[in-house]
C-alpha cells in the first residue's frame, strides 16, 4: 500500500502572478518568492513553499503534491503503480527543481485530477515571518491542510484513491443541494497523519479543477483577522463563518485568484485512526457556513 505522509504542496495556475502575490501576502498573511524555473512560491511555514503558482492563460488548480517518506517508499510506490497498471510519468530535472524534490511521479486519477508523488523535499528552513503577523499555520507532519477535488465519476475515483493511493475513509456526507434534489456524495479521506482529512472528493464537476483548499491557523483571532483582510481587499466570500461537524473546524471560505475557493480555519480535529469509526453526517455544519453568499 502506498504510504502517503502528507499533502506537501499544491500547484495552481493564474493569469497574473502579481494578483496571487498580493492575495498571499495581504489577505492570507503568507510570504512569497520567485520559484526556480519560473512561478511564484507561497510560503506558510519553514519550507520554501506550500503553494506553487505558475502563470498561464487560464486560472485553475493543476496538481496536488503528496509526500512519501523516503527513496525506498517512492520506489515501492512506483512499483505498485506499475503492478496495478496505472500510467505514470517521471518528473524531469526542471520539474523536480521547481517543486524542490528529489524524485517525482505524475499520475491522474479516474476523474482527471493530477497527483504528484514525491520524496525528499528541499528546504532552507528559513523561519516563517508573516507580513500580517500570523504567528503560525498548522502544518508540520499534517501537511499544508486539505484539498477537495471534483469526482463526477465518483465510484471509480474513490476506489482508485483508496486502493491505489492508499487513502483511508474518514467520514461521508451525502449533500442535498436542495430538499428534493438527489444527494451528491462527498467523501473525506486521510493519509498517514492525524489531520482529519487531507483530501476529499465531491460528486460534481468543477471548472477550476478544485472545490477548495483549506489552511489552518492556531487561534480563532487569526481567522477573524483574515476575514477582516478579505473584506478590506474586496475578496469575494464563498461561505460565511461556521463550524463543521465532522472535523470541528471553524472557518470561512473565500475565492482565490485561481478561481477555486480557500477555506481559512481554526481548531481542526486531530484523529487517532486506530480509535476512529467512520460515520455519515447529514448537515454541513454545527452552525454557520452559509454557501449561498457565494452564489450571489
Ligand atoms: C462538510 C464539510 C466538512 C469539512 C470540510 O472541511 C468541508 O470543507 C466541508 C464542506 C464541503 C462542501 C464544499 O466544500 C463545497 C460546497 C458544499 C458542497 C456545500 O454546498 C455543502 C458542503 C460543501
Ligand atoms: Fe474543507
Amino acid at each position: 500500500m502506498i504510504d502517503i505522509r502528507e499533502l506537501g504542496y499544491f500547484v495552481a495556475q493564474a493569469e497574473s502572478l502579481k494578483g496571487w502575490q498580493d492575495y498571499a501576502e495581504q489577505v492570507l498573511g503568507m510570504m512569497t518568492a520567485d520559484a526556480p524555473e519560473g512561478g511564484l512560491y507561497v510560503k506558510m511555514d519553514e519550507r520554501p513553499f506550500r503553494m506553487l503558482i505558475v502563470e498561464g492563460s487560464e486560472n485553475g488548480y493543476l496538481a496536488s503534491g503528496w509526500e512519501l517518506a523516503s527513496e525506498d517508499a517512492f520506489a515501492a510506490a512506483t512499483a505498485e503503480l506499475d503492478e496495478k497498471g496505472v500510467a505514470w510519468e517521471a518528473g524531469d530535472a526542471a520539474l523536480c527543481n521547481q517543486r524542490g524534490v528529489q524524485q517525482l511521479a505524475i499520475l491522474r486519477d479516474p476523474a482527471g485530477n493530477r497527483h504528484e508523488l514525491y520524496w525528499g523535499h528541499r528546504s532552507d528552513f528559513q523561519p516563517f515571518v508573516s507580513p500580517q503577523g500570523v504567528p503560525r499555520f498548522v502544518t508540520g507532519e499534517m501537511g499544508l491542510g486539505h484539498t477537495v477535488l471534483p469526482a463526477p465519476n465518483f465510484d471509480e475515483t474513490r476506489d482508485f484513491l483508496k486502493n491505489v493511493l492508499g487513502f483511508g475513509l474518514s467520514d461521508i456526507m451525502n449533500h442535498k443541494p436542495a430538499p428534493d434534489a438527489d444527494p451528491l456524495r462527498i467523501h473525506f479521506m486521510h493519509c498517514n497523519n492525524a489531520r482529519h482529512h487531507s483530501l476529499a472528493i465531491a460528486e460534481f464537476p468543477v471548472p477550476s479543477g478544485c472545490v477548495h483548499v483549506m489552511v489552518e491557523v492556531d487561534s480563532m483571532s487569526q481567522v477573524g483577522r483574515a476575514h477582516d483582510r478579505r473584506e478590506a481587499h474586496n475578496v469575494k466570500l464563498s461561505a460565511t463563518l461556521g463550524e463543521h461537524l465532522n472535523d470541528k473546524m471553524t472557518s470561512f471560505y473565500m475565492k482565490t485568484p485561481s478561481g477555486f475557493d480557500l477555506e481559512y480555519g481554526y481548531g481542526g480535529l486531530q484523529v487517532d485512526w486506530d480509535e476512529h469509526s467512520a460515520f455519515e453526517f447529514t448537515r454541513v455544519s454545527l452552525w454557520g457556513h452559509d454557501f449561498t453568499v457565494g452564489q450571489q
